[in-house]
């Protein structure tokens, strides 16, 4: 449907330094001999390029496993790659002198690769920062303990140092990208503009409304004719003043402008207008654009079986062209050809990496779990993020890894034993209820929370007509009663961490900025931190159209497909300050949890009476200053009314079908359910739907619900509310 984009690098890596190539060319040959070597390259470049199967075996004095076919396969590949990437290849490896390296480095030969070169090719681009004038490890042969172990470490554990690195990673990629966008914005900007002016020839003033119609009543639009309708409305309310015709308003623009997206696109009205009022029109037009492209395929290493420079020189003898996937990950490779299937190598059935968005990466290294520490994964089939945990924590300590979905916790089990993870537990509960009391006291709990799924449009574009109004409040609902279970099971003494990353992969405010303001209020015992990611993304809102967020929102992280050619994502961290209480004692705050081990102090800890015990001692922010949770610099969420709003938009939706809400809601059920599982869909459209629908129910089967008096309270003052309206 829309215009093809090229396949962008997944944060591009730096390029190859030829100044310190050339640096390294003059000291390891003499100026005489260099010259030497360049009168005898015509005749080696002819060699190589005649080079047989024998001497690509042979190239390295250390036995090789060089997979003869893969390294001829690479000799294809190369050119191909270099036209995916457009970027300098690495370098083509010759055992005869480090000095034919270098001519290769220029570009100059044409010579075969073999799949060794490719991983130091690989190594050059991972670590090109760190080099210097007297780095040996531009290139090198497999010999010895030459730094290339360094380039390319074995040990790509994230020690504290490593950390540090990936987050200075982090900050230069974040910069790299803020360029190239810029330059891409400035591209985007000037085709945009010499397109409009090519059709708007004729007059100063693109007359949009005239050209309304873009088909024949009951034909297909014209698809070209709508784009170029959807870039000159964008370039008029650019400049409405001079552009716009005088007889229509801003409004009259934006409508047009959102049915054309509507119709180009695919989407509802609904989610179309959800989506553009998150960008200026012409931000959200490239939004729109990227949802119809693939992001690029990345995998991670699994570092508990293999290292990143073996596992790449693996899938380079098979034939897979591939290249770190940016300085900000250690781990993660991303794949621009295969020629085998990349879930059925022998590679990944043996568990040395698993196929993992990139942006999925990311919760887990905001979360930082530690060796020897206590996790939790709320939601976590199929798992990518549980054994990305596991790595991290090199199989110590434990992981809780948990789903509410049976099949899927199938899917998990099976990761968990294809990676050897051997730290991990894996439940099948709802993890609203069945944390905090039964098993609390985790030093780390990622919520990854289920949601609309708006920032994977591309890879499921069913969402583009799906997703309604009722979906985009009971799922915040249900992300708001996860991220409380999930701070209720964290224990705020941990030694080590005491920390909550909640992540969606959602772009809309509802699932993401608002559920956290949402749980800032509910719980003062929980502060947002940064997450460590450095600039990469976005930071979160601080406000959103009439809605005012926590300032310390901009800690938290977004990330869209437009953006940094990455899934959307969102990513918050919180840390737990202080035991379990509630703002409001009658709300979701359990009465007692064992999420906070006894506290040392006077801080009264939870305990298991139906009365929740309410510290009243303020919390006091890293400062000293008392922290203002009740309104103030953040609302407006007045009160929290979910069950009556999802109340409202069912009766709303039931009357939109022709339906007497009245009849349908006040119709006796067989069995008695809570609140919010009577208004759960009644049929799953996604399995996401699917899962919280049986996970309610999961929820309600054999769970003795313990009521406080506060409930019992608010129950009746519901009540007497609803039978006055
Ligand atoms: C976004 S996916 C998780 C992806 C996973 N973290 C990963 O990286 O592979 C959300 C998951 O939440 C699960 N889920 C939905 N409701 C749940 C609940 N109440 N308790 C626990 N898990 C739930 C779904 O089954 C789904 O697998």
């Amino acid at each position: 449907m829309g215009k093809g984009r090229r396949m962008k690098k997944q944060g591009p890596p730096a390029p190859l330094d030829e100044s310190k190539i050339s640096m390294l060319k003059k000291r390891k040959a003499g100026e005489a001999e260099s010259a030497q070597k360049a009168a005898a390259a015509p005749a080696k470049k002819r060699r190589r390029a005649d080079v047989d199967e024998e001497e690509v075996v042979t190239k390295t004095a250390a036995p090789k496993k060089t997979n003869v076919n893969g390294a001829a396969a690479m000799n294809g590949k190369k050119e191909q790659k270099k036209a995916v990437s457009g970027k300098k290849q690495p370098v083509p490896m010759d055992s005869d002198s480090e000095d034919d390296e270098f001519e290769d480095l220029d570009g100059v030969s044409e010579g075969s690769m073999d799949s060794d070169q490719m991983v130091e090719g690989l190594s050059d681009l991972e670590d090109d920062d760190e080099l210097n004038a007297e780095d040996d490890s531009v290139l090198d042969s497999d010999e010895g303990d030459h730094p290339r172990e360094t380039m390319f470490s074995d040990d790509e554990d994230l020690s504290d140092a490593e950390e540090r690195l990936t987050a200075a990673n982090i900050e230069g990629l974040s910069r790299k990208l803020d360029a190239a966008k810029e330059a891409e914005d400035e591209e985007a900007e000037q085709e945009l503009q010499e397109s409009a002016m090519q059709t708007n020839i004729a007059g100063d003033r693109p007359d949009v409304f005239g050209d309304a119609e873009t088909g024949q009543p009951g034909l297909a639009p014209d698809l070209q004719l709508l784009r170029q309708r959807i870039t000159d409305t964008i370039r008029i309310l650019g400049d409405l003043k001079s552009l716009g015709n005088p007889d229509k308003s801003r409004a009259d623009y934006l409508d047009l402008l959102l049915n054309d997206i509507c119709t180009y696109y695919g989407y509802t009205r609904f989610l179309a207008e959800k989506l553009f009022n998150l960008f200026t029109p012409m931000e959200a037009f490239a939004f729109f654009e990227a949802n119809e492209t693939p992001r690029p395929v990345v995998i991670r290493t699994n570092t508990l079986r293999t290292n990143r420079r073996s596992l790449a020189q693996a899938l380079i003898n098979r034939g897979v062209v591939l290249e770190p996937v940016g300085k900000w990950s250690k781990v993660g490779l991303q794949v621009f050809e295969s020629a085998v299937p990349l879930g059925a190598t022998p590679e990944y059935l043996a568990g040395h990496y698993i196929l993992q968005a990139a942006s999925s990466f990311l919760p887990v290294m905001a979360l930082a779990p530690q060796p020897n520490e206590r996790v939790l994964d709320m939601a976590a089939a199929p798992g990518g993020k549980t054994t990305y945990m596991s790595a991290l924590m090199r199989n110590t300590g434990c992981v809780i890894a948990n789903d509410a979905s049976k099949p899927r916790a199938k899917g998990l089990i099976g990761n968990i034993h294809r990676l050897g993870c051997k730290n991990t537990i894996v439940t099948n509960l709802d993890a609203r209820t069945a944390f905090p009391k039964a098993m609390g006291g985790f030093d780390r709990v990622l919520l990854d929370a289920p949601c609309t799924g708006t920032g994977v449009i591309s890879k499921d574009p069913g969402v583009k007509t799906s997703k309604n109004e009722r979906d985009f409040l009971a799922i915040p609902h249900m992300q708001r009663q996860l991220l409380l279970a999930a701070i209720d099971s964290v224990d705020h003494s941990s030694k080590t961490g005491g920390y909550i990353v909640y992540s969606t992969c959602s772009v809309t405010v509802e699932e993401n900025e608002a559920v956290v303001q949402y749980v800032l209020r509910k719980r003062p015992n929980v502060k947002i931190v940064d997450t460590g990611l450095g600039d990469f993304g976005s930071p979160g809102f601080t406000s959103y159209m009439s809605k005012k967020f926590d300032a310390k929102m901009a800690l938290t992280r977004r990330y869209f497909p437009h953006r940094e050619n990455v899934d959307g994502f969102y990513v918050c961290k919180l840390k737990k300050i202080g035991p379990t209480v509630s703002a409001n004692p009658t709300d979701d705050a359990p009465a007692a949890t064992a999420g906070d081990r006894p506290a040392k102090k006077s801080v009264p800890s939870a305990t298991s009476s139906d009365d929740e015990v309410v510290d009243k001692t303020p919390i006091q922010d890293e400062d000293g200053s008392t922290m203002d949770f009740e309104g103030g610099t953040f609302g407006p969420f007045e009160e929290d009314d979910d069950a009556d709003r999802i109340a409202r938009a069912e009766r709303n939706r039931l009357r939109r079908k022709g339906l007497n809400p009245k009849g349908v809601l006040n119709k006796p059920k067989k069995t008695k359910k809570s609140d919010e599982s009577t208004l759960q869909p009644e049929k799953a459209k996604t399995e996401t739907e699917a899962t919280t629908k049986k996970s309610l129910n999961q929820g309600g089967k054999g769970e003795k619900k313990t009521v406080t008096k506060g409930e019992k309270e608010k129950k009746k003052d519901k009540k007497g509310k609803q039978a006055s309206k």
